[in-house]
């Protein structure tokens, strides 16, 4: 749970980017800390099931300093870690916090499937990231990313032409599953859709620090458990109920 002590507006914004294997999350944030860098004070925590592959990835294209990459090795099902018992995960922010006066910190999951998301008790915001490459109707399957995350993300459109894939058609879909919920078709290699993810951010964070951030409603999710005080209901609420 965020600590309740602190009002929205004193912290970092922490946002959350999941989706599928291989979709670009971790393209994503390196777009992100290398175009922001010098704007927002930036933190990074990844996931991954049994290495620190993606935190060392990241490091490595130096675009943070080494310390403000931190990984989660998650040892099991990536969701655990970011939606039921997300403990590991939020010490691993809260350092960050603590040792750097952040404004935004990026939390990558674990790349899982269509099912993954987090925990509000985690992340104020998420984007979910599908890819060109899964195919066209993955946009229709649905699930809680695609259907609730705060923005869905269908990257890697550079690629459409080469997989038979009609960007336009795939985010229409998208958007109907959305309810109207934004969708953003990105390359990295194209700035101007590169330029509106990098608003989309800069909008996030500036709403947070008002504290006039309304995330999107994430849904039914399963109780997340906090070292510190126990099983908690998706919308926060101690569930005392339950072991
Ligand atoms: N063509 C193209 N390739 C991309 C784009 N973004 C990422 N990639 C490539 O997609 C592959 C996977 O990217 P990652 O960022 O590692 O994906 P990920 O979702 O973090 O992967 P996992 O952490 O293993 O789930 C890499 O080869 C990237 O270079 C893009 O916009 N266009």
């Amino acid at each position: 749970m965020p600590d309740p002590t602190r009002a929205p507006s004193t912290r970092a914004l922490r946002l959350g980017i999941c989706g599928p294997v291989g979709t670009g999350k971790s393209s994503l944030i390196m777009t992100i800390c290398a175009s922001l860098a010098a704007e927002l004070e930036i933190g990074v925590v990844t996931n991954d099931i049994y290495t620190d592959e993606d935190a060392r990835m990241i490091r490595a294209a130096g675009v943070l300093p080494s310390a403000r990459v931190v990984a989660v090795e998650t040892g099991a099902c990536p969701h655990t870690a970011i939606r039921d018992d997300v403990t590991a995960n939020l010490m691993a922010v809260e350092d960050l916090e603590a040792a750097f006066a952040l404004d935004l910190v990026l939390v990558e999951s674990g790349g899982d499937n269509l099912t993954a998301t987090f925990s509000p008790a985690l992340v104020d915001t998420q984007i979910f990231v599908i890819d060109v490459a899964g195919g066209g109707d993955v946009a229709r399957k649905g699930g809680p990313g695609i259907e609730r995350a705060d923005l869905l993300v269908v990257n890697k459109t550079d690629l459409a032409p080469h997989v038979g894939v009609a960007v336009e058609e795939m985010c229409a879909d998208a958007t109907a599953a959305r309810e109207g919920r934004p969708v953003l078709a990105l390359s990295r290699h194209d700035p101007d859709l590169v330029a509106l993810l990098l608003d989309w951010v800069r909008g996030q964070v500036a709403s947070h620090a008002a504290g006039t951030l309304v995330p999107a409603d994430p849904g039914p999710m399963a109780p997340h458990f906090h070292a510190e005080t126990g099983w908690h209901s998706h919308d926060d609420h101690p569930l005392t109920h339950q072991h």
